[in-house]
């Protein structure tokens, strides 16, 4: 078994995704969640993930397995990875990959950081990979460096859209129930040919579903399946869920999973998960603040304001930049309180470019300044603003989509002004003070 590069333990990004939950809901489920992950974190060795990545991808026809094709240059199996990482309470990632692969699979690591990740080598089939997988966590093993979890996940690399609350819930299904897995419903009826290419019988569709991941099991149950089963079944089986049925009778408690646990196949689902991963870009926003302080109080205000539009907000006063740029955030809003010149931006657009992340995708990035009101002449305001249209053509050759924003705003606690166009002179001159409402 070989470890990949030390990391922390930490999610790279706490807190769950909650996608097409807005409002109530989202803040309903996000507390569910995070009490799973306070017990979870009590109980430090429960959960563990075993991902077999080994396989050619023969039906996707092109050279390169599917799991290591690029989306928007970065390999399909490291946003599975992501997805998984930011699940605080998984403690351990096992993937499977073979023994040619060993190599790319680490610089994928190292290349994004990857944290919590050990590789073994894969079988010469998705059940032997599993397998090999689930040895790695166990106790029985010779050199086993990892620890025996009560619960283990079942994951392929191939299925990059998995979301925390599926993953809760099959876990949390699979301590109650021994085993636990992903259920959809049938897209086409399922029909049995005969050996002349007739009809031989048809299923009734409603009463049948497709079997997805993740999958879960209490670790006891899916490993003495393992070590049971037959050459047959480790060759020619393709469901887990059949084999803890098998051969440790337990019937799995099947949870209904979303759309986007399917698996990436043929060379269009290539295609579909690029546009997957487009759509939850545009959900997805880091507000830079300039200072410590003003990430705590203004930050926060305007993280709980924007969350409300979009499922991943992040506010951060700039230390953990690089990070958050590798995991692909293409928006960002740059908050100015302290200083009215450009340097902060200037700095989030150089970690841009040296990223390369524009290259495929446009990077957008407002940049907002506040500006006091009474002391700031208007000469200097026309000169704010004039900076940067400049700034922004500029980044424009980069392919970084640049706007400015600046907020005039009065020292005096107690008024607000609202500025009243002067059109005869087309300058903004005079300002009415109001006193504010309850
Ligand atoms: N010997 C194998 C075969 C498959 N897998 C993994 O099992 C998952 C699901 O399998 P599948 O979609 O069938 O992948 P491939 O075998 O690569 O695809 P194909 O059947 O088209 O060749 C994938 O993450 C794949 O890498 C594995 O770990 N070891
Ligand atoms: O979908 C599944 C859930 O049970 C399969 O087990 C798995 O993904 C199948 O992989 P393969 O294409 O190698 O049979």
């Amino acid at each position: 078994m070989e470890l990949g590069p030390p990391g922390g333990s930490g999610p790279a990004e706490p807190g769950p995704r909650l996608r097409g939950l807005r409002g109530a809901d989202a803040a309903a489920s996000a507390s569910s969640l995070s009490r799973f992950g306070a017990e979870a974190g009590c109980r430090a060795s429960a959960v563990a993930a075993v991902l077999p990545a080994g396989g050619s991808g023969e039906r996707m026809g092109v050279p390169t397995p599917k799991q290591f094709c690029p989306i928007l240059e970065r390999p399909l199996i490291s946003y599975t990875l992501q997805a998984l990482e930011r699940v605080s309470w998984i403690k351990d990632i096992i993937v499977a990959v073979t023994r040619e692969n060993m190599e790319t699979m680490k610089g994928i690591i190292q290349r994004y950081q990857h944290k919590r990740i050990s590789l073994v080598e894969a079988g010469v089939t998705r059940h032997r990979s599993i397998f090999n997988g689930l040895k790695a966590l166990a106790e029985d093993q010779p050199n086993c460096r990892l620890s025996k979890p009560e619960v283990v996940i079942i994951h392929d690399a191939v299925r990059p859209f998995v979301e925390e609350d599926v993953l809760l819930k099959v876990v949390t299904a699979a301590q109650e129930h021994g085993a636990s897995g992903a259920i959809r419903p049938l897209v086409s009826t399922v029909i049995s040919p005969s050996a002349d290419s007739c009809l031989d019988h048809s299923l009734e569709r409603a009463r049948y579903r497709a079997s997805e991941m993740p999958q879960a099991f209490l670790f006891d149950v899916i490993y003495d399946a393992y070590q049971q089963c037959s050459d047959y079944d480790l060759e020619f089986g393709t469901e887990c869920l059949h084999l803890a049925l098998k051969y440790s009778h337990i019937k799995a408690k099947l949870v209904e999973g979303s759309p986007d646990l399917w698996k990436v196949t043929y060379k269009r689902d290539l295609y579909a998960a690029e546009s997957i991963i487009k759509e939850r870009i545009s959900q997805k926003v880091c507000v830079v603040m300039d200072t410590k302080e003003d990430e705590e109080h203004v930050g926060h205000c305007l993280e709980e304001m924007l969350k409300t539009e979009l499922n991943h907000v992040k506010v951060t006063s700039g230390q953990d930049l690089q990070q958050i740029i590798l995991e692909q955030c293409y928006n960002f809003v740059c908050v100015n309180v302290m200083t009215s010149d450009f340097e902060e931006t200037q700095r989030l657009l150089n970690m841009v470019e040296e990223s390369n992340l524009s290259i495929l995708y446009p990077v957008v990035v407002i940049s907002v300044h506040f500006l006091d009101y009474e002391s700031v002449p208007l000469g200097q305001k026309m000169e704010k603003v004039m900076q940067i249209r400049e700034f922004a053509k500029e980044a424009k050759k980069r392919n970084i989509l640049l706007s400015g924003l600046l907020i005039y705003f009065p020292q005096s606690p107690v008024s607000i002004y609202v500025t009243v166009p002067d059109w005869k002179n087309g300058l903004v001159e005079e300002e009415e003070p109001l006193q504010p409402s309850a």
